[in-house]
C-alpha cells in the first residue's frame, strides 16, 4: 500500500513527546513490510540543519476565492536512511522557536498553521504524484485532513481511492480554534456541522477526524473502549460512539533498536537478564551522574512531561511520606512551572534521596531507565505509554495506575503472580499510589528473590511494532473496502 503518514513530530527530527516515537516506528516497520510509505511534517527551523535538505518542490497553496496564495516549499529527508520525509517548508509558520508553544503559551494561530499544513500536505502529494491508498493522521494536528479530502478533493481522481484513518495517541488535545483560521480553505470554513464545530464559531479539528476518516483507532484497546465513555472520552464520548463500528484499539509498540538494554549506547554499561550485575553499575553510575549517595538503595524513577495526566498530582501531596523510606527518587521532566516549583522545594528537603531534574534529556532518561529498580506513571489517563514499555525492557518494574494502555501492557503481581511484570494501583488517589508505592518497596525489601523473577518476566515481555504493524495493516485494508 501507499500510505502517506502525517504527523507533526518525528523522532530524530523533532520530539515533544510519545507521537515522535511512534512516528518513527511505524512507519519504519511498514516499510519493512514492502508498503511504500511518505512521512509529512512541517519543516521546524529546530529541526537540526533542515537547509541541508534538497528542496525538491516550490508550491502555493491558493484560495480560488480571493486568488490569494500562501507559497511553500519542500524538502526531502530520509528517516535512518530508509523512509522518505517530505518537510513542508514556511517562515511564517514553521521558523519559531517551538513546536507549539512558547513560556507554556501556545501559539495564537495553531489552528491556521495546522490548517495550512494538512492542506498543504495534499497538496504536495499530488504534485510529487504519489498517490496515496490511505493517508494516516495523527491527532488533533493532522486532523483536518480527513475533511479536506471528503470536501475540497471530493470529485478529484487523483485521490479517488484514497482513504483516510486517524489515529489517537491523545484525546485531551482537541484543537478547538476560531473558523476563520481556516480562511486558506474556504470550501471549509464555512462548514456548519454540529459534530465538527464547538460552539458557534469555533472548528474542534479532532472531531473533524473522527467524523470524516474512514476508520479511526486508539493507541490501546482499553483507551480506544475508554474513549467511548463519559469519563474518559475527553468530552467527546458521543462522536466516538457514533463511529463506534468504525473504532479500535491497537497497542503500541516498542522500538528496541532504541530502547535494549544489551545494545544501548545511551549507558554505560549494557546487560541483559543473564548480566544484572550490570545494571547494578548502571544504577551506581546513576547515583553518581545525578548526585545522590551510590548505595544499594532502590531507585525509583520518573521520566515524563509534567503535567496533570501523567499524575504529578498524585505523587505530591505524599511525596514527603514516600521519601520517609529508605529509597532514591529520580524524576526527569518539564511542564507546569508551578509544579516544577514545588518538584524543586522537596530536593532541598531531601538532597540526598530526591532529585529532581527540569530538562528534556535522552541520554537521560535511558540512564533512569537502566539504572532504576522501579519506575512511576501513575497516570490520570493513558492512551498507551511507551515509558513502562521501555522500563519492562530495562528490567525496572513499572508500578502503574490501572488506566489505558498501561492496564494493557502491565501484568501485576498481586493479580497473577506467575507472570507479573509490574504494579497496578487502581483509584486516582494518593493514598492508593502510596500504598503501591509500599508494596512495591516492601516485596523489593522482603521478597527479594521474587522480586528477581519478576524482573526476568519483564525483561522477557516483548511489544514488538511488527505486531502492531500487523493490525495497522488491517485496519488501512478495511478502511479500502
Ligand atoms: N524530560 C524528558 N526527557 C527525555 N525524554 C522524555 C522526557 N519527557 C518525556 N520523554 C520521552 O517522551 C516519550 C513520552 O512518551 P509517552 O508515550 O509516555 O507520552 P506522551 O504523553 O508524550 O504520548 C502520547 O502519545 C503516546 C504515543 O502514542 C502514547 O503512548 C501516550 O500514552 C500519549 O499520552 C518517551 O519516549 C519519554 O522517554
Amino acid at each position: 500500500m501507499n500510505v502517506l503518514f502525517l504527523t507533526s513530530e518525528l523522532c530524530d527530527f523533532v520530539k515533544t513527546g510519545g507521537l515522535a516515537d511512534v512516528a518513527k516506528a511505524l512507519p519504519m516497520e511498514l516499510v519493512k513490510r514492502n508498503h511504500d510509505v511518505r512521512i509529512m511534517m512541517p519543516c521546524y527551523n529546530r529541526i537540526p540543519n533542515y537547509f541541508d535538505y534538497p528542496v525538491i518542490a516550490d508550491l502555493s497553496l491558493t484560495n480560488p476565492q480571493n486568488n490569494t496564495g500562501i507559497e511553500f516549499k519542500v524538502r526531502q529527508a530520509k528517516l535512518c536512511n530508509k523512509v522518505t520525509v517530505w518537510l513542508i517548508e514556511n517562515e511564517h509558520y514553521f521558523a519559531r522557536n517551538s513546536i507549539y508553544a512558547e513560556n507554556n503559551q501556545s501559539y495564537y494561530d495553531n489552528g491556521e498553521r495546522f490548517a495550512f499544513f494538512s492542506a498543504a500536505s495534499l497538496l504536495t502529494t499530488e504534485y510529487l504524484k504519489f498517490v496515496p491508498d490511505i493517508v494516516h493522521c495523527n491527532d488533533w494536528h493532522t486532523a483536518l485532513t480527513p475533511m479536506i479530502l471528503a470536501l475540497k478533493y471530493q470529485n478529484s481522481p487523483f485521490f479517488k481511492n484514497t482513504r483516510s484513518v486517524i489515529t489517537i495517541h491523545n484525546g485531551a488535545f482537541q484543537g478547538v480554534f476560531e473558523k476563520s483560521q481556516l480562511w486558506m480553505l474556504p470550501e471549509i470554513s464555512q462548514v456548519n456541522n454540529e459534530t465538527v464545530s464547538q460552539g458557534f464559531n469555533n472548528i474542534n479539528f479532532l472531531k473533524c477526524g473522527v467524523f470524516y476518516a474512514d476508520k479511526i483507532n486508539a493507541v490501546s484497546p482499553s483507551y480506544a473502549e475508554e474513549l467511548t465513555t463519559f469519563l474518559g472520552g475527553h468530552g467527546m464520548s458521543q462522536n466516538y460512539m457514533d463511529r463506534i463500528n468504525d473504532l479500535c484499539g491497537i497497542v503500541n509498540g516498542c522500538d528496541y533498536s532504541d530502547w535494549d538494554p544489551s545494545i544501548d549506547k545511551n549507558i554505560p554499561f549494557n546487560f541483559n537478564s543473564d548480566t544484572m550485575v550490570d545494571k547494578s553499575l548502571c544504577k551506581f553510575l546513576l547515583q553518581e551522574y545525578t548526585n545522590l549517595p551510590v548505595c544499594n538503595k532502590p531507585i525509583f524513577g520518573m521520566v515524563c512531561r509534567l503535567t496533570d495526566q501523567k499524575g504529578i498530582n498524585l505523587l505530591i501531596p505524599v511525596l514527603d511520606e514516600m521519601l520517609q523510606h529508605q529509597i532514591q527518587l529520580i524524576i526527569v521532566g518539564t511542564g507546569a512551572p508551578e509544579l516544577e516549583n514545588i518538584l524543586h522545594q522537596y530536593t532541598k528537603k531531601y538532597a540526598d534521596r530526591f532529585v529532581f531534574k527540569s530538562v528534556y534529556d535522552n541520554k537521560l532518561a535511558h540512564m533512569v531507565e537502566a539504572g532504576s529498580d522501579f519506575f512511576l506513571m501513575p497516570s490520570i489517563y493513558e492512551p498507551c505509554g511507551l515509558n513502562q514499555m521501555y522500563s519492562l525492557a530495562y528490567g525496572t518494574l513499572p508500578i502503574v495506575r490501572a488506566v489505558g494502555g498501561l492496564k494493557d501492557t502491565v501484568i501485576c503481581y498481586d493479580e497473577n503472580p506467575l507472570e507479573a511484570t509490574g504494579f497496578i494501583f487502581k483509584e486516582a488517589e494518593p493514598q492508593a499510589f502510596l500504598n503501591c508505592v509500599r508494596r512495591a518497596l516492601i516485596f523489593y525489601l522482603q521478597e527479594h528473590l521474587e522480586f528477581l523473577r519478576i524482573r526476568r518476566n519483564a525483561m522477557n515481555v516483548r511489544y514488538n511494532w511488527s505486531d502492531s504493524a500487523e493490525e495497522y495493516e488491517k485496519m488501512y485494508k478495511s478502511a479500502m473496502h
